[in-house]
Protein backbone atom coordinates (compact mmCIF):
# COMPACT_ATOMS: atom_id res chain seq x y z
CA UNK A 1 0.00 0.00 0.00
CA UNK A 2 1.27 3.20 -0.96
CA UNK A 3 2.17 6.10 1.47
CA UNK A 4 2.38 9.31 0.19
CA UNK A 5 4.01 12.19 1.97
CA UNK A 6 4.48 15.23 -0.15
CA UNK A 7 1.17 16.50 -1.86
CA UNK A 8 1.01 19.18 -4.75
CA UNK A 9 -2.47 20.83 -5.17
CA UNK A 10 -3.47 22.88 -8.08
CA UNK A 11 -6.62 24.56 -7.12
CA UNK A 12 -9.36 26.09 -9.00
CA UNK A 13 -10.22 28.47 -7.10
CA UNK A 14 -13.52 29.75 -9.33
CA UNK A 15 -14.39 26.09 -9.71
CA UNK A 16 -17.98 25.26 -8.66
CA UNK A 17 -19.09 24.52 -4.76
CA UNK A 18 -15.91 26.09 -4.00
CA UNK A 19 -16.02 23.90 -1.35
CA UNK A 20 -13.41 25.44 0.59
CA UNK A 21 -13.95 24.07 3.80
CA UNK A 22 -13.41 20.22 2.48
CA UNK A 23 -10.35 21.51 0.95
CA UNK A 24 -9.11 22.65 4.48
CA UNK A 25 -10.33 19.84 5.89
CA UNK A 26 -8.19 16.94 3.65
CA UNK A 27 -5.33 19.27 3.77
CA UNK A 28 -5.74 19.03 7.75
CA UNK A 29 -5.61 15.53 7.46
CA UNK A 30 -2.87 14.78 5.05
CA UNK A 31 -0.97 17.07 7.66
CA UNK A 32 -1.74 15.45 10.65
CA UNK A 33 -0.59 12.16 8.49
CA UNK A 34 2.41 13.75 8.43
CA UNK A 35 2.42 14.75 4.76
CA UNK A 36 3.73 17.91 3.57
CA UNK A 37 1.42 19.86 1.20
CA UNK A 38 1.92 22.32 -1.33
CA UNK A 39 -1.13 24.73 -3.09
CA UNK A 40 -0.73 26.53 -6.30
CA UNK A 41 -3.47 28.60 -7.31
CA UNK A 42 -4.81 28.76 -11.30
CA UNK A 43 -5.00 32.40 -12.52
CA UNK A 44 -6.65 31.31 -15.64
CA UNK A 45 -8.18 28.54 -17.80
CA UNK A 46 -5.25 26.53 -19.21
CA UNK A 47 -3.52 27.56 -16.26
CA UNK A 48 -3.36 24.33 -14.53
CA UNK A 49 -1.68 22.25 -16.96
CA UNK A 50 1.56 24.57 -16.88
CA UNK A 51 1.29 24.56 -13.30
CA UNK A 52 1.02 20.49 -13.32
CA UNK A 53 3.49 20.00 -16.11
CA UNK A 54 6.24 22.17 -14.56
CA UNK A 55 5.25 20.80 -10.48
CA UNK A 56 5.91 17.25 -12.56
CA UNK A 57 9.09 18.30 -13.54
CA UNK A 58 10.31 19.69 -10.08
CA UNK A 59 9.89 16.32 -9.36
CA UNK A 60 9.18 16.47 -5.70
CA UNK A 61 5.37 15.78 -4.87
CA UNK A 62 4.83 11.95 -4.66
CA UNK A 63 1.77 12.98 -6.77
CA UNK A 64 -0.17 15.80 -8.21
CA UNK A 65 -3.20 16.70 -6.58
CA UNK A 66 -6.45 18.60 -9.24
CA UNK A 67 -8.90 20.41 -6.26
CA UNK A 68 -11.38 21.74 -8.28
CA UNK A 69 -14.10 20.31 -11.53
CA UNK A 70 -13.46 18.01 -14.39
CA UNK A 71 -12.19 20.80 -16.21
CA UNK A 72 -9.32 21.67 -13.82
CA UNK A 73 -8.78 18.08 -13.67
CA UNK A 74 -8.67 17.33 -17.35
CA UNK A 75 -6.01 20.62 -17.94
CA UNK A 76 -3.97 18.52 -14.74
CA UNK A 77 -4.22 15.71 -16.81
CA UNK A 78 -3.03 17.06 -19.80
CA UNK A 79 -0.01 18.17 -17.87
CA UNK A 80 0.85 14.93 -16.27
CA UNK A 81 0.57 12.41 -19.54
CA UNK A 82 3.53 10.98 -20.21
CA UNK A 83 5.50 11.89 -16.77
CA UNK A 84 5.64 9.24 -14.27
CA UNK A 85 3.84 11.07 -11.05
CA UNK A 86 0.20 10.30 -10.38
CA UNK A 87 -2.49 12.74 -10.66
CA UNK A 88 -5.23 12.43 -7.78
CA UNK A 89 -8.14 14.33 -7.44
CA UNK A 90 -10.41 16.61 -4.92
CA UNK A 91 -13.73 17.12 -5.94
CA UNK A 92 -14.45 20.74 -5.98
CA UNK A 93 -16.38 21.18 -9.05
CA UNK A 94 -20.36 21.31 -10.14
CA UNK A 95 -21.12 17.87 -11.49
CA UNK A 96 -17.59 15.95 -10.60
CA UNK A 97 -18.24 13.12 -12.77
CA UNK A 98 -15.16 11.53 -12.12
CA UNK A 99 -15.60 11.79 -8.57
CA UNK A 100 -18.38 9.26 -9.29
CA UNK A 101 -16.72 7.11 -11.53
CA UNK A 102 -14.74 6.67 -8.54
CA UNK A 103 -17.38 6.17 -6.00
CA UNK A 104 -15.65 8.77 -4.08
CA UNK A 105 -18.09 11.05 -2.06
CA UNK A 106 -16.87 14.61 -0.96
CA UNK A 107 -16.22 13.35 2.72
CA UNK A 108 -13.03 14.48 3.96
CA UNK A 109 -11.64 11.51 5.49
CA UNK A 110 -12.26 9.17 2.64
CA UNK A 111 -10.28 11.94 -0.05
CA UNK A 112 -7.44 12.00 2.79
CA UNK A 113 -7.29 8.10 3.18
CA UNK A 114 -7.32 8.22 -1.08
CA UNK A 115 -4.96 10.19 -1.30
CA UNK A 116 -2.60 8.82 1.47
CA UNK A 117 -2.89 5.27 0.76
CA UNK A 118 -5.07 4.54 -2.38
CA UNK A 119 -3.59 3.05 -5.59
CA UNK A 120 -2.71 4.41 -8.87
CA UNK A 121 -4.71 2.70 -11.65
CA UNK A 122 -3.41 3.09 -15.60
CA UNK A 123 -6.69 4.63 -17.23
CA UNK A 124 -7.83 5.02 -20.75
CA UNK A 125 -8.13 8.19 -22.14
CA UNK A 126 -9.66 9.84 -25.20
CA UNK A 127 -8.20 12.54 -27.85
CA UNK A 128 -10.40 15.51 -29.25
CA UNK A 129 -8.61 17.56 -31.41
CA UNK A 130 -5.14 16.12 -30.17
CA UNK A 131 -5.71 17.27 -26.44
CA UNK A 132 -7.15 14.50 -23.97
CA UNK A 133 -10.03 14.12 -22.38
CA UNK A 134 -10.74 11.77 -19.68
CA UNK A 135 -14.97 11.59 -19.33
CA UNK A 136 -16.83 12.21 -22.49
CA UNK A 137 -17.11 14.73 -25.86
CA UNK A 138 -20.97 16.25 -26.28
CA UNK A 139 -21.99 17.84 -29.65
CA UNK A 140 -25.20 19.44 -30.02
CA UNK A 141 -27.59 20.13 -27.21
CA UNK A 142 -24.58 19.63 -24.05
CA UNK A 143 -22.42 21.37 -26.31
CA UNK A 144 -24.72 24.16 -26.38
CA UNK A 145 -25.69 24.32 -22.74
CA UNK A 146 -22.28 24.02 -22.00
CA UNK A 147 -21.40 26.76 -24.24
CA UNK A 148 -24.13 29.03 -23.04
CA UNK A 149 -23.30 29.16 -19.16
CA UNK A 150 -23.52 32.35 -17.52
CA UNK A 151 -20.89 32.46 -15.28
CA UNK A 152 -22.19 34.93 -12.73
CA UNK A 153 -25.36 32.58 -12.47
CA UNK A 154 -22.86 29.83 -11.98
CA UNK A 155 -21.29 31.32 -9.17
CA UNK A 156 -25.02 31.96 -7.77
CA UNK A 157 -26.38 28.67 -8.48
CA UNK A 158 -24.06 26.24 -9.70
CA UNK A 159 -26.10 23.93 -11.43
CA UNK A 160 -29.15 26.09 -11.41
CA UNK A 161 -27.07 27.88 -14.63
CA UNK A 162 -26.96 24.63 -16.72
CA UNK A 163 -30.88 23.79 -15.85
CA UNK A 164 -31.63 27.20 -17.67
CA UNK A 165 -29.08 27.17 -20.32
CA UNK A 166 -30.63 23.55 -21.20
CA UNK A 167 -34.30 24.92 -21.17
CA UNK A 168 -33.07 27.92 -23.40
CA UNK A 169 -30.89 25.19 -25.63
CA UNK A 170 -34.70 22.92 -25.81
CA UNK A 171 -36.66 25.86 -26.20
CA UNK A 172 -34.81 27.02 -29.43
CA UNK A 173 -35.08 23.76 -30.77
CA UNK A 174 -32.48 20.96 -29.97
CA UNK A 175 -32.04 19.07 -32.94
CA UNK A 176 -28.42 20.09 -35.09
CA UNK A 177 -28.29 17.52 -38.14
CA UNK A 178 -25.23 16.13 -37.88
CA UNK A 179 -22.87 14.26 -39.89
CA UNK A 180 -20.02 12.23 -38.75
CA UNK A 181 -17.81 9.21 -39.95
CA UNK A 182 -17.62 6.96 -37.35
CA UNK A 183 -14.33 4.39 -38.36
CA UNK A 184 -15.40 4.49 -41.41
CA UNK A 185 -18.88 4.57 -41.79
CA UNK A 186 -20.96 7.90 -42.55
CA UNK A 187 -23.73 8.34 -39.85
CA UNK A 188 -26.00 10.69 -39.05
CA UNK A 189 -27.52 12.40 -35.79
CA UNK A 190 -29.51 15.21 -34.06
CA UNK A 191 -26.80 15.06 -30.83
CA UNK A 192 -24.05 12.78 -30.45
CA UNK A 193 -22.10 11.53 -27.38
CA UNK A 194 -18.65 10.04 -26.73
CA UNK A 195 -18.13 8.46 -22.98
CA UNK A 196 -14.92 7.20 -21.93
CA UNK A 197 -16.42 5.83 -18.65
CA UNK A 198 -19.80 5.24 -17.49
CA UNK A 199 -21.63 8.84 -16.53
CA UNK A 200 -22.66 11.36 -17.86
CA UNK A 201 -23.46 15.33 -17.00
CA UNK A 202 -23.40 13.63 -13.32
CA UNK A 203 -24.64 10.58 -11.07
CA UNK A 204 -26.22 9.66 -14.83
CA UNK A 205 -25.62 6.51 -15.98
CA UNK A 206 -25.28 6.80 -19.99
CA UNK A 207 -23.41 3.73 -20.46
CA UNK A 208 -24.04 0.51 -18.16
CA UNK A 209 -21.16 -1.30 -19.85
CA UNK A 210 -18.81 1.73 -19.24
CA UNK A 211 -15.22 1.37 -17.22
CA UNK A 212 -12.81 4.11 -17.04
CA UNK A 213 -10.03 1.94 -16.16
CA UNK A 214 -9.97 -0.16 -19.25
CA UNK A 215 -9.24 1.62 -23.00
CA UNK A 216 -12.50 1.78 -25.36
CA UNK A 217 -14.70 4.91 -26.53
CA UNK A 218 -18.86 4.39 -26.83
CA UNK A 219 -20.53 6.51 -29.39
CA UNK A 220 -23.96 7.66 -28.32
CA UNK A 221 -25.93 8.93 -31.41
CA UNK A 222 -29.75 10.59 -30.33
CA UNK A 223 -31.61 10.73 -33.91
CA UNK A 224 -34.61 12.55 -33.12
CA UNK A 225 -33.97 16.48 -32.94
CA UNK A 226 -37.47 17.21 -31.69
CA UNK A 227 -38.25 18.76 -28.55
CA UNK A 228 -40.25 15.78 -26.95
CA UNK A 229 -37.85 13.22 -28.28
CA UNK A 230 -34.89 15.41 -25.74
CA UNK A 231 -37.28 15.00 -23.30
CA UNK A 232 -37.76 11.67 -23.59
CA UNK A 233 -33.76 11.32 -23.68
CA UNK A 234 -33.11 12.95 -20.73
CA UNK A 235 -35.90 11.03 -18.77
CA UNK A 236 -34.29 7.40 -19.77
CA UNK A 237 -30.73 9.39 -18.61
CA UNK A 238 -32.16 10.05 -15.97
CA UNK A 239 -33.34 6.58 -15.30
CA UNK A 240 -30.34 4.98 -16.70
CA UNK A 241 -32.03 3.49 -19.61
CA UNK A 242 -30.90 5.00 -22.57
CA UNK A 243 -29.68 2.11 -24.01
CA UNK A 244 -33.44 0.69 -24.49
CA UNK A 245 -34.70 3.59 -26.72
CA UNK A 246 -35.23 2.13 -30.10
CA UNK A 247 -33.90 5.74 -31.82
CA UNK A 248 -30.69 5.88 -30.34
CA UNK A 249 -27.86 4.49 -31.55
CA UNK A 250 -24.76 2.90 -29.46
CA UNK A 251 -21.55 1.47 -30.87
CA UNK A 252 -17.59 0.84 -29.52
CA UNK A 253 -15.78 3.62 -31.58
CA UNK A 254 -11.98 4.21 -32.37
CA UNK A 255 -12.13 7.29 -34.49
CA UNK A 256 -15.26 9.85 -34.89
CA UNK A 257 -14.90 12.59 -37.57
CA UNK A 258 -17.29 15.23 -36.48
CA UNK A 259 -18.00 16.62 -39.88
CA UNK A 260 -21.53 18.99 -39.98
CA UNK A 261 -22.70 21.56 -39.30
CA UNK A 262 -19.85 23.55 -38.97
CA UNK A 263 -19.34 25.77 -35.90
CA UNK A 264 -21.65 23.66 -33.65
CA UNK A 265 -20.57 23.93 -30.07
CA UNK A 266 -18.60 21.24 -28.61
CA UNK A 267 -18.16 20.20 -24.82
CA UNK A 268 -15.29 18.08 -23.51
CA UNK A 269 -15.18 17.00 -19.74
CA UNK A 270 -17.49 19.03 -18.71
CA UNK A 271 -16.12 22.54 -20.52
CA UNK A 272 -16.88 24.53 -23.69
CA UNK A 273 -13.87 23.26 -25.97
CA UNK A 274 -14.48 24.66 -29.72
CA UNK A 275 -16.39 23.77 -32.18
CA UNK A 276 -16.92 21.47 -35.48
CA UNK A 277 -15.34 20.05 -37.37
CA UNK A 278 -13.58 18.09 -35.36
CA UNK A 279 -12.16 14.44 -34.76
CA UNK A 280 -12.29 12.27 -31.41
CA UNK A 281 -11.30 8.87 -31.09
CA UNK A 282 -9.20 6.54 -28.59
CA UNK A 283 -6.22 7.65 -27.29
CA UNK A 284 -3.03 5.59 -27.11
CA UNK A 285 -1.96 6.78 -23.53
CA UNK A 286 -2.83 5.96 -19.99
CA UNK A 287 -2.93 8.10 -17.19
CA UNK A 288 -1.71 7.13 -13.89
CA UNK A 289 -4.61 8.09 -11.49
CA UNK A 290 -4.94 7.45 -7.68
CA UNK A 291 -8.26 5.44 -6.56
CA UNK A 292 -9.77 4.74 -3.55
CA UNK A 293 -8.44 1.57 -2.12
CA UNK A 294 -10.54 -1.26 -3.20
CA UNK A 295 -11.92 0.47 -6.10
CA UNK A 296 -13.97 -1.34 -9.10
CA UNK A 297 -14.89 -0.01 -12.09
N1 LIG B 1 -8.27 31.19 -12.00
C1 LIG B 1 -9.18 30.94 -12.95
N2 LIG B 1 -9.96 31.94 -13.44
C2 LIG B 1 -10.90 31.68 -14.37
N3 LIG B 1 -11.13 30.46 -14.91
C3 LIG B 1 -10.38 29.43 -14.46
C4 LIG B 1 -9.36 29.62 -13.47
N4 LIG B 1 -8.79 28.42 -13.22
C5 LIG B 1 -9.40 27.52 -14.03
N5 LIG B 1 -10.36 28.13 -14.76
C6 LIG B 1 -11.31 27.51 -15.69
O1 LIG B 1 -12.51 27.24 -14.96
C7 LIG B 1 -13.27 26.31 -15.71
C8 LIG B 1 -14.23 25.53 -14.85
O2 LIG B 1 -13.54 24.77 -13.93
P1 LIG B 1 -13.99 23.34 -13.41
O3 LIG B 1 -14.49 22.51 -14.53
O4 LIG B 1 -12.88 22.83 -12.61
O5 LIG B 1 -15.19 23.69 -12.44
P2 LIG B 1 -16.73 23.47 -12.66
O6 LIG B 1 -17.08 23.79 -14.06
O7 LIG B 1 -17.42 24.19 -11.60
O8 LIG B 1 -16.87 21.93 -12.36
P3 LIG B 1 -17.47 20.71 -13.20
O9 LIG B 1 -16.65 20.62 -14.46
O10 LIG B 1 -17.34 19.53 -12.30
O11 LIG B 1 -18.89 21.08 -13.46
C9 LIG B 1 -12.22 25.47 -16.43
O12 LIG B 1 -12.51 25.53 -17.80
C10 LIG B 1 -10.89 26.17 -16.18
O13 LIG B 1 -10.17 26.34 -17.39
Amino acid sequence: MPLRRAFHIILNPIAGARRSALLNAVVERLKKGGAEVTVELTERPGHATELARRAAERGRADVIVAAGGDGTINEVARGLLGQGVPLAIIPLGTANVLAIELSLRPRAAEIADMLLTGPAHLVGTGLVGGEIFLLMVGIGFDGVVVHDINPTLKKLSGKGAFVWAGIKAWAKGPGHDIRLIADGREKRAQWAVVVNGRYFAGPYVLSREGDISQPGLMLYLFRNGGRLALIRYLIALGLGRVAKLPDVEILPVRQVRFLEPEGLAVEVDGDARGALPQTVEQGTRFLRLVVPSGWKA
